[in-house]
């Protein structure tokens, strides 16, 4: 396997005068998870929209899995196991956990969608989708409607279904935004089992959580990478702590 999932080279976009993403060389490791952090404004939103395919760089590559996927529409990024969390994971409220989590290995598997009233039967599909939903802790919920789940029992369920597509790649997003103390704890632990099974790279302002999962962290300022460390590596780091004066706390 290439020793780079995923690898950002000399990847340039500017709005107007402003540099949102300036020259970033950036390189996620397969079965790593990469953190990427930087105070508000730094481009993290913007830089993760180019590799998912929504926003075109304006120079520079994106290489997934050893391809040029730079000028790739996002469903063939998708196709190719380059996946974002919230383009995976619509949930269906009026169906359960369980069957939420049916219909992604059942569209991983490439079944056809016409025996969509059938999937509560197909024992096969549960069992894999029960599976999914005991890692991320929401088992005991399969019968529950997603719809009646809790903001962080959605997110865990998202995280769910996006297991069961099996993506190479997963981009998450602040999966944390909204969550509270007791529910973000909970999708913290659900991202340690993920972690284990899957390539992340991950956007989140919790530094605790960030320092607690990632593997390498990589930090943006404005648009540039200042740098790419170890959890231990980044809080020691200087010029990352001058960054942060005022922002969040980081260590
Ligand atoms: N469509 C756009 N047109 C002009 N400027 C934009 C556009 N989108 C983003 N920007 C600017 O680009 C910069 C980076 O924005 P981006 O949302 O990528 O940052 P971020 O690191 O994700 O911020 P946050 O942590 O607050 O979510 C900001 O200055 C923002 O105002």
């Amino acid at each position: 396997m290439a020793s780079s999932l995923l690898e950002l080279r000399s990847l340039q976009k500017a709005y107007g005068a402003i540099r949102v993403t300036d020259n970033v060389n950036l390189s996620v490791r397969p079965g790593e998870l990469h953190a990427i952090i930087g105070p508000n404004g730094a481009g993290k939103t913007t830089l993760i929209h180019q590799i998912s395919g929504i926003l075109s760089p304006d120079s520079g590559q994106i290489l997934f899995d050893g391809e040029d996927v730079t000028h790739l529409p996002m469903h063939q990024r998708v196709r190719r196991g380059l996946a974002r969390s919230f383009q995976i994971t619509s949930i269906l409220p009026a169906f359960s956990a369980l069957e939420n989590v049916a219909l992604a290995v059942q569209a991983r598997s490439g079944s056809s969608f016409r025996f969509f009233g059938k999937v509560a039967q197909e024992s096969s599909l549960n069992e894999a989708a029960m599976e999914y939903l005991n890692v991320v802790g929401l088992g005991p919920r399969a019968r529950v409607m997603a719809g009646l789940l809790s903001h962080g029992e959605k997110r865990q369920l998202e995280l769910a279904v996006g297991l069961a597509t099996q993506p190479k790649l997963l981009l998450l997003d602040e999966p944390l935004a909204g969550t509270g103390h007791e529910e973000s704890l909970r999708v913290i632990e659900t991202l340690k089992q993920l972690k284990n099974r899957i390539t992340i790279m991950l956007i989140e302002h919790d530094m605790d959580a960030v320092f607690s999962l990632a593997d390498r962290v990589s930090v943006l300022v404005y648009g540039r990478v200042i740098a790419t460390d170890t959890p231990e590596g980044i809080r020691a780091n200087e010029e990352v702590r001058a960054a942060y004066l005022g922002e969040e706390e980081i260590a």
